[in-house]
């Protein structure tokens, strides 16, 4: 039997095992400046480093250390042309985190908020997911400050273009397969597969989300939100409830959000609220199926505020600058961005007996919030594991392109509802605290343990 040495890292002094306050020490002090990066390394540390201290073969390798120092990240110019002839530049990243359990694999988030930051925390959050959804996924996530709103459709595409010509050398079926995010949707996967397809002069499954008619799965576009919807249900069943007459309140109106509510409503979910960056907009008698088909065409064909709901439908109103929390709701799914459920918020949503909550966006609480909701008794599914229907779908998107096959609607929502089953199960395999469940700890151990496993046997990586 072999034994590996001890390793260590510039920036990380020693510690005890499970010292959680010297162990985000060295994290801060190897990325300075990347607030959103540390939150998101502190909520798996807070679970993971119990666990490590008790298996030494974690422990003496700082594998946990080494899981937050990325494979490599790059970021580069974007220079496009906009509709009056000016010449305009963005800059553009993609983090490849970790490869340990498969190629690269996560979104392209196109958004003026964009930093190395939020894209470490993003590229870390998902080489979790992955691992947690049993496909052969490692973590990565990209994107650029460009922001898509009031841009032509042909400024879109030759952004996504100009995008692509210095991204593609990077990117591949087996190195790294993005996706879409915020601000990333079909369109704009298709207009980057099609610039990639044109510089490479090869078809091959290098971006998932792609449209229908060349190479995208069917239940893609909804997969985040359904998958969101069935990981609460699991949760709810477990605990000998389920979704059916609940009042749900959801943030957002992308796709996330949309979906999650489209599935929520056909699991008996009443669902109350939706939400963008302006505001919210409730409607006390429900988002019904043909009222949600006034919400896809407001965001999806129109590309316009969710305000516009309100004034189509009668009974709803829009709350300029309000969160959805306030709303009294039995079940709530964060589904907009990073950040948007704070302490205030979780306190809100106590008061008002909030029974589940579940991430639909990516780390939408902080870890005040979380603990306040934990500590309150209610059920929380973290993002890795409630969100991780996207990228799964995504997953079985690669499978069909290179098996040169299409799988039914049908058929890919099975796989899709047993991902979700079997995500759950691992939570709770890891996560049984006495009578209550943290999935937190759950997601994070089970996770954790693919990928660790994954590198140590790989050596020096
Ligand atoms: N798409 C996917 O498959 C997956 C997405 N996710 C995560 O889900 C979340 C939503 O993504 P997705 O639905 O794809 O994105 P979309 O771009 O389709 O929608 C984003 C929604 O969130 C709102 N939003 C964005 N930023 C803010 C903000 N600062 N404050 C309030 N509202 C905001 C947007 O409003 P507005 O239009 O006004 O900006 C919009 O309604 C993200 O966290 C993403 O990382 C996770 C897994 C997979
Ligand atoms: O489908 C994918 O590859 C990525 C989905 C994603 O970006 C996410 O899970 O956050």
């Amino acid at each position: 039997m072999t034994t590996m040495p001890k390793v260590s890292l510039a920036g990380s002094s020693s510690r005890s095992a499970g010292d959680l306050k010297t162990f985000m020490a060295g994290v801060v002090a190897r990325n300075p400046g990347e607030p959103e990066f540390h939150q998101a390394v502190q909520e798996v540390a807070e679970s993971i480093l119990p666990f490590v201290a008790d298996n030494p073969q974690y422990r003496d390798t700082m594998i946990l250390d080494r899981m937050t120092e990325p494979d490599r990240q790059i970021s580069f110019r974007v220079l496009w042309q906009d509709r009056d002839g000016n010449v305009q530049m963005n800059r553009g990243y993609r983090v490849q985190f970790n490869g340990a359990i498969g190629p690269y694999k996560g979104g392209i988030r196109f958004h003026p908020s964009v930093t190395a930051s939020v894209l470490k925390f993003l590229g870390f959050e998902q080489t979790f997911k992955n691992s947690l959804t049993g496909l052969p996924m490692g973590g990565g996530k990209g994107g650029s400050n460009f922001d898509p709103k009031g841009k032509t459709d042909a400024e879109i595409m030759r952004f996504c273009q100009s995008f692509i010509t210095e991204l593609y050398r990077h990117i591949g079926e087996d190195t790294d397969v993005p996706a879409g995010d915020i601000g990333v949707g079909a369109r704009e996967v298709s207009y980057m597969f099609g610039q990639y397809r044109r510089i490479t002069n090869k078809w091959t499954g290098v971006f998932t989300g792609k449209g229908l008619d060349f190479g995208g799965s069917l239940i893609r576009k909804e997969a985040t939100g359904y998958g969101a919807v069935y990981f609460i249900q699991n949760m709810l069943v477990a605990a000998g409830d389920s979704m059916d007459g609940k009042a749900v309140c959801i943030s957002g109106s992308g796709n996330v959000a949309t979906y999650a509510a489209e599935k929520a409503t056909q699991l008996g979910g009443t669902v109350l609220t939706l939400s963008d960056s302006r505001g919210t907009i409730y409607d006390p008698n429900g988002i019904t199926p043909e009222k949600l088909e006034i919400v896809k065409q407001i965001k999806e064909v129109e590309r316009a505020p969710i305000a516009v709901y309100a004034d189509r439908v009668k009974g709803a109103s829009f709350h300029e600058g309000s969160r959805p929390w306030g709303v009294a709701c039995d079940v709530a799914i964060p589904c907009a961005t990073q950040n948007e459920l704070e302490a205030e918020d979780a306190k809100l949503l106590i008061k008002n007996g909030i029974k589940a909550v579940g991430e639909g966006a990516n780390m939408p609480s902080t870890l005040e919030a979380v603990h306040m909701l934990q500590q309150a008794g209610v059920m929380f599914g973290p993002a890795k594991a409630v969100n991780a229907g996207g990228v799964g779908v995504s997953g079985l998107e690669q499978s069909q392109n290179s098996l040169r096959l299409s799988w039914s609607a049908e058929e890919v929502e099975d796989k899709l509802r047993n991902i979700m089953a079997s995500i759950h199960e691992q939570c709770m395999m890891y996560g049984q605290d006495g009578q209550y469940v943290n999935y937190v700890k759950g997601a994070n151990i089970a996770g954790f343990r693919k990928v660790a496993d994954a590198m140590l046997a790989q050596g020096y990586i």
